[in-house]
Order: structure tokens, then sequence, then C-alpha cells
């Protein structure tokens, strides 16, 4: 058996979970330094073509450069692929499930690496493998992809649900979320808003498990940007009566950037914004899931159109079959009010595939940022402190637009409709961009500045001495010394 114990990775496919836990568990190596961990990733084939396409473009990537000498050894094993349910009724029922499915073969394939496991640090989703960790002794790690805030309601979600009858959009008052200001229901993730459904029973089967996981928590934030939500994490003012809150590691923002020499995909949209004045444009892009339908899309272009600001909106269209997630490109004539194009081409560009966000975001023409506010895409604004308008539209996204607006304060609320599929006005969403990059109005410049200032507090995290950065060691630290407890895992018959 090799000597060097490997820390294994079991990330989720989507865009919003591989990429920073690949890259959280690149930064864990390098912080030692010594070569005393190595890196397994366990790949679950994405159950889409498309996705399963993104998924081996990224491995591809990560594997060359691993070849080239940059970095530490990163070993991919792909695991078998298994049929998805046909049955499910919404996301996180489904990537759940699909995970269940997975268990024998993360099973099989822990114990035939053929090395010691120092640890496994499981995506959000994927708390039905610790009781494999346990059988098998590894310790064992939740990688919280969200935010501080989120951590908070999953936490809380168990003993919310015993103590809500029936739907909690029917609630009198806020919720009681440890950490944040009283939180309307209208805040609430959608996920669990229809507690008919089973993503409601799987939200709260997975922040029930959270604390299960014996090594910890490590959550993609930092302790000055969301230090309510943590403090109130680690007093245990989330959990149920009597269960101990888990150990966190607050180790944020961790945010990957292409490295690579050459541009990357959609250069152009970059190349576009070298030609605008600094601060003049808002950029509107809403994630790997995010999509317009024909009347959402009009209503937007009049808001654009009207607000008279300059533009890059990433525009996609609807999933291509009922059921699938997955946005298509748009097609700009079927998406556009006749005459758009043409009349703001001047000041607006707008993009019908997947565009360059980091790239976009680091430019010093973006003023300000509409997001869907994934927890990614606020980091990565944060991140060159760019303000942002909050426009929710799925997972936990309303949660984390309010704790943008109400607790970060670097964020312009928005006025969404839940109602109708978080439809926003026209005029809704011109006051929103005026307010942005206008100048004038007041919520706005609080957001500019806070956006300022969670820039200086994310960067000081990650730098040498930065709470991140010591919280990434201490994670480091305590997996090298748990793994010298452990012992070698047992090859399975
Ligand atoms: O045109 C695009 C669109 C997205 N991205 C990148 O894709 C990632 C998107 O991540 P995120 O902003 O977190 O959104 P989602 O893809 O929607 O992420 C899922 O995962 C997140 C972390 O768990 C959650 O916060 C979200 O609500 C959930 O939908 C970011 O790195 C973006 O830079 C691009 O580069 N170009």
């Amino acid at each position: 058996m090799a000597t060097t114990p490997t820390v294994v990775l079991l990330p989720v496919w989507g865009a919003g979970h591989l990429t920073p836990m690949l890259e959280a568990g690149s930064r864990l190596l390098a912080c030692r330094g010594d070569h005393v961990l190595s890196l397994t990733v366990l790949v679950m084939p994405p159950p889409s073509q498309q996705q399963a396409a993104e998924v081996d473009a990224h491995l591809l990537r990560e594997e060359a450069a691993a070849a080239a000498g940059h970095g530490h050894a990163i070993r991919f094993v792909r695991l078998p692929a298994v049929d998805p349910p046909t049955d499910h009724q919404g996301p996180v029922e489904f990537v759940s499930r699909v995970v269940r499915l997975h268990l024998p073969h993360v099973r099989s394939a822990l114990s035939g690496l053929g090395c010691r496991v120092a640890a496994i640090l499981l995506d959000l989703f994927c708390t039905e493998m610790l009781d494999v960790a346990r059988d098998l002794a590894i310790p064992s790690y939740i990688y919280f992809t969200c935010n501080a805030a989120a951590l908070s309601f999953f936490l809380r979600l168990p003993s919310l649900c015993a103590e809500v009858d029936g739907e909690f959009a029917a609630m009198d008052g806020a919720v009681d979320l440890p950490g944040l200001p009283p939180v309307p229901s209208s805040a609430l993730p959608v996920i669990v808003m229809d507690r008919t459904k089973p993503c409601c029973d799987w939200y709260a089967y997975h922040g029930r498990r959270f604390t299960d996981a014996n090594g910890g928590v490590v959550v993609n934030t930092a302790a000055d940007l969301e230090p309510r939500a943590l403090a109130a994490v680690a007093a245990g003012r989330c959990c149920a009566p009597g269960v101990p809150p888990p150990k966190l590691y607050p180790v944020g923002p961790i945010i990957s950037f292409d490295s690579s020499p050459s541009p990357p995909p959609g250069d152009e949209c970059v190349r576009w914004l070298d030609a605008q004045p600094a601060g003049s444009v808002v950029f509107l892009c809403f994630g790997s899931g995010g999509y317009f339908t024909a009347a959402q899309a009009h209503a937007a272009a009049r808001g654009l159109e009207r607000s008279g600001h300059r533009f890059l909106w990433v525009l996609r269209g609807p999933p291509a079959a009922p059921g699938d997630r997955r946005p298509t490109d748009g097609d700009l004539d079927e998406l556009l009010p006749d005459g758009f194009l043409d009349r703001t081409k001047h000041r607006g560009l707008v993009w019908p595939t997947t565009a360059p966000q980091k790239a976009v975001l680091a430019h010093a023409a973006v003023g300000g940022f509409v997001t869907h506010c994934g927890w990614n895409s606020v980091l990565e604004a944060l991140w060159h402190g760019v303000p942002m308008a909050a426009w929710p539209r799925y997972a936990e996204q309303h949660l984390n637009a309010f704790a943008l607006v109400a607790d970060v304060g670097a964020a312009v609320a928005m006025e969404v409709d839940r109602d109708r599929d978080n439809f926003v006005e026209a005029a809704e969403l011109e006051r929103a961009v005026r307010a942005l990059v206008g100048g004038e109005d007041e919520e706005g410049r609080k957001a500019r500045e806070k956006a300022k200032e969670m820039m200086a507090v994310c960067r000081r995290a990650v730098e040498d001495g930065g709470s991140s950065a010591a919280a990434l060691k201490r994670l480091c630290d305590d997996i090298v010394f748990n793994s010298k407890c452990t012992v070698e895992v047992k090859q399975s018959s």
C-alpha cells in the first residue's frame, strides 16, 4: 500500500459545486507544501450529456495541469454510470437519489484506492456517504459550497419543519434564522416552499446529517464576511436542542481563476468591455441554470433600454426538454423585442451562451452586476468589489439575496414575483440598473461602498495570516493529525 495518505473529494457535477470543491482540494494540499497528502477525486458521471461534456472538459484541464507538473498530484477516479431516476419532483431530490445510487460504487472505490484515506470531503448533497465513511473509519467533512446564512438555514430546517404546520409561505411573521435579521418567508429557498414535495424533506435530511460529519463543515465564506451567521452556527444556535454544532472551517472565498495562457471561450465579451468607459457597464448573468422565457426577456430588454445605461447581458433560453434544467443558448430573434439589438448596439452586448464571468467581473468597465445570487457569483463579484442587484431565481438564492441586502449590504434589492417564476418587471430592472451605476441613489451608493469594503475583507481573509488561510491550515493539520489516528481502509472482498 502506498505511503502518502490521500484526501478524497466527492463533488456533485454542477459547475457551482464541482469547480470550487476542486479548487479547495488543491489549496488544501498547497497550504502544506510538504507533499504529505495527495488528492483523489471520485467523479460521479453527470446524468446529462451536456453536463458530462462540461465536466470532462474541466477534468481534462485539471489533469493536463497536473501532468505538466503544476500543483499537486491529483487522481481522478471515474465511478460507473447509474440510471438516474425519472420520477423525481425537483433537482435536490434528483441529485440526492443519484448520489444514493452511487453508495456501493463509492464504497468499493474507497476500498480499492491502495492507499490510506486521510479524509473524505463530501458535497453538501452527499450526506448519505457519511455512513460509508463511518463504516470504513474515514474522517469525514462536508464541503459546503454555499454561504453561512444557508448553513444556518440547513441546520435549522429540521426543527423548523417540526414547528411549522403547513406551507412556510402561509406563516405569520418572519422566521428566526440565527445570525440573520428576521427572515420573511418570501426569502426562504424556493426548494422548501412546497412541503408536499420531497425536496423539502431532502433539504432537512441533509441539514440533519451535517452534524454527523465527524471532521466538521468546511464553508466557502470568510469570518469577516458573515460574522453573525458563522457565530450563530458555531454557538449551536441553529441545531435542534441537544445536537452539538459542527466544527467549522470558513476557508473562503475559494474562487478558481483560469490560469491558462490562452483566452477563455467568449473572450469577445471582454474585448467589447475594453471599449467601454470605466465603471459604466451593468453585467447581467444568472448562473448555470438561469434562463429567460420570451416574456421575461422582453420585459428585461425594455428595462435595460429605458435605463439608458451600458450593459452586457448573458441571455440563455429555456431548457430543450421538460424536466431538463439546463438553459439552451439564447435564440436572440425569438427572445428579444423587434429592433432591440439594433437600437442598443452602441451601448449593449447580448451574449447568448456561457460568458467568461470571472474575467468580466474583473474588468474595470463593469460597474454593477445583476445576479441570480448563486454563491460563487456573489463571491466573484465581491472579490472584485462589484456591487450587485439581487435577482434570485432558484435553489437557495432567495436567502442569499436577502442576506446580501439585509446583512452584508453589498446589493440593492429587487422586487421579484415568486408566484410568476421570479418575474421582474421592466420598470423594476430599470430602477435597479440606475441605482447600481447611476450615482444618485442612496441604496446604490451604500451597495457600492459595501462591495468595496467586502473586497478588502475577502482578499485579506485568504492572504497569509488571514482568517481563511488560517482555517485552511487548521483543516489541513487536523486532517494530517486524524489520518495518523485512523486505521488503514480495509480492501473489501
Ligand atoms: O455565463 C456564465 C455563467 C456562469 N459562470 C460561472 O459558473 C459559476 C456559477 O456558480 P453560481 O453563481 O454559484 O451559480 P449556480 O451555477 O447556479 O450554482 C449552484 O451552486 C451554488 C453553490 O452551491 C449555489 O449558491 C447556487 O444557488 C446553485 O444554483 C460561477 O463560477 C460563474 O463564474 C460563467 O463563467 N459564465
